[in-house]
């Protein structure tokens, strides 16, 4: 498929006259073929309009015909073949292996969701029969489902430009729920986009839905984002960046006169913590397994382990001498953008020039434009608990090691932690009691907490949390992987002494979609 630079807006292609937005390959720092045109308002607008006449259809469709067309998005994007990947990587710098195993992710994702829609569940049905007999009130007949919210905008990441983009997360769990997307793609990968988005657009219309199910929109700098949160037709948003970035979106959304939900994903320093008997029995294996976490990817996770904590001591030693060859022959892979790269050589360099801040590693420079020289710093438990701007994220693959003089100068400092998408244990067996002690504190501060195991790598499944208190997310309610994120854009709505034939199908009687339902306050099939 050849690349047009077009804006797709409905059923149509669209060539922005806003500027003009190039990829740049960050590997050479060369700027890609072809210009993309920049939208604005009027097609924000227009994209926004299809959306809203779009919506009443969409959110009725049937749970099989959702789950085709789910399917159907997974199916075109294989089709995409070679071509998909080889633009992502010369859009992103991300290596081979690693695309096509997000593209199996993303294409897995959207089949979960076709799942998920049709089992059932996420509708919420209950049903409480009238009691006409009850005394000394009555009680009506009450039904209730739950609908989606609306048109959600979605904006694409610049770290997983297949997995949290176009038809990543955000917008599959948004349209399992029924709600038609407006993507602001994001300018890093504008390429690859393009491709996605014109998968999407060919299955909304091999699947006869209605063309304003998915519009995708380019725009540098801030207006088209902006423009999309603000438009009264849009209902949710779904965000994964920066925390200036989704910061200033959910004031937008908040300032509406309408104010609606922002799902926004934005930073998290992950904390792991070292327990005094892991540490003994393996350190080494820790401060080896610890470097190929954080160094994974250039360290453009959210989940990346950004500050580890562990008392002071000759164990702590040996894990960090480890720690320290490993990242000292760690290589430097090129980081995803120019601008990504500046701000993780400004945190770094903050981080050195921090006179409470020790430098135990960097990792090795290398060729070219955009290289992530991985760094590990250390400080003390005092200097973290004093100075905020050591519990900042710092984008990229470096890490602080906070030596503690004691477990409860520890749990002091896990206690100051800002809210966390992860916290890792690595402990042993004689490291429960520590743990226990820990565990209400990181319940409180985080979405996932594992134990002995690394932060990195999020599977996508029923389970997952992938969330957490702010600032690591704008709502701790919800996760932005795995099938909860369904609920994001979901409400439930009653219906009392409705007539039997103008009630929803999930709420009729026998249950002609086979639900399981809350009937009377029992959980069945019935
Ligand atoms: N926590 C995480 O998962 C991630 C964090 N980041 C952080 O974000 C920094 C910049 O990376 P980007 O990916 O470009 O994130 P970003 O937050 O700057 O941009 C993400 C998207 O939001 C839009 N946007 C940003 N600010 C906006 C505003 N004020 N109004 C309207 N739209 C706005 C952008 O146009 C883009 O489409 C990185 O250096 C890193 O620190 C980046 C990727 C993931
Ligand atoms: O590691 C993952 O799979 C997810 C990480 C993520 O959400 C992010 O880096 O933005």
């Amino acid at each position: 498929m050849t690349l047009t630079g077009m804006m797709l807006i409905g059923a149509e292609s669209h060539r922005g006259r806003n500027g003009e937005i190039h990829a740049i390959d960050p590997s050479t720092g060369a700027a890609l073929e072809p210009a993309f045109g920049g939208g604005g308002a009027a097609e924000v607008d227009r994209a926004c309009q299809l959306a809203w006449d779009a919506f009443d259809r969409f959110r009725e469709t049937a749970p099989e015909d959702r789950a085709v067309f789910l399917e159907a998005v997974a199916r075109n994007i294989l089709d995409l073949g070679d071509a998909l990947i080889v633009r992502a990587m010369a859009e992103s710098g991300l290596p081979r292996a690693r695309l096509e195993g997000e593209r199996g992710r993303t294409v897995g994702q959207l089949r979960l969701f076709a799942a998920v829609v049709r089992e059932g569940s996420w509708i919420g049905a209950r049903i409480d029969p009238a009691l006409p007999e009850r005394a000394p009130l009555p009680r009506p007949d009450l039904r209730q489902r739950r609908i989606p919210l609306g048109p959600v905008a979605v904006f694409g990441a610049s770290n997983f430009p297949l997995a949290f983009s176009v038809a990543g997360g955000d917008t599959a769990s948004a349209f399992a729920a029924g709600c038609p997307v407006v993507v602001k793609a994001h300018s890093a990968h504008p390429g690859t986009s393009e491709l996605v988005g014109r998968a999407v657009q060919a299955a909304v219309a091999e699947c006869g839905l209605p063309e304003g199910v998915f519009s995708l929109i380019f725009g540098a700098g801030s207006s088209v984002g902006t423009a999309l949160v603000a438009d009264p037709r849009i209902k949710a948003v779904g965000f994964t960046g920066s925390r200036r970035g989704g910061m200033a979106l959910m004031e937008v959304a908040a300032k509406r006169p309408e104010p609606i939900p922002v799902y926004a994903e934005m930073s998290s320093i992950n904390p792991v913590f070292l327990l005094p008997a892991a540490l003994a029995a393996r350190a080494e294996a820790l401060g080896r397994g610890f470097v190929a976490s954080l160094t994974m990817g250039a360290g453009q996770f959210c989940t990346n382990p950004g500050i580890l904590l562990a008392v002071d001591g000759p164990d702590l030693d040996r894990f960090v001498t480890a720690a320290v060859e490993a990242l000292g022959g760690s290589a430097a892979p090129t980081m995803l953008t120019p601008g990504i790269h500046a701000a993780f050589d400004a945190g770094v360099a903050a981080l050195a020039g921090n006179a409470r801040v020790a430098t135990l590693a960097r990792g090795l420079d290398g060729e070219g434009p955009n290289r992530c020289r991985a760094a590990l710093f250390a400080t003390t438990a005092d200097a973290f608990l004093d100075d905020p701007a050591l519990r900042e994220e710092v984008f990229g693959a470096a890490s602080l090691l906070i030596r503690c003089p004691d477990l409860d100068s520890l749990r002091a400092v896990a206690e100051r932690l800002d809210g966390q998408l992860t916290a890792t244990l690595q402990m042993d067996a004689a490291d429960t009691g520590a743990a226990a002690v820990l565990l209400p504190t990181l319940e409180r501060k985080a979405g996932r907490i594992l134990a002995n195991g690394w932060p990195t790598g999020v599977e996508v499944c029923h389970a997952m949390v992938h969330g957490g208190p702010f600032p690591a997310t704008s709502d701790g309610r919800t996760t932005s992987v795995g099938t909860a994120a369904i609920e994001r854009f979901l409400r439930p709505v009653c219906y009392q002494d409705i007539p039997a034939d103008l009630l929803p199908e999930p709420l009729r009687d026998g249950n002609p979609l086979g639900l399981w339902r809350r009937v009377d306050g029992a959980l069945g099939r019935h």
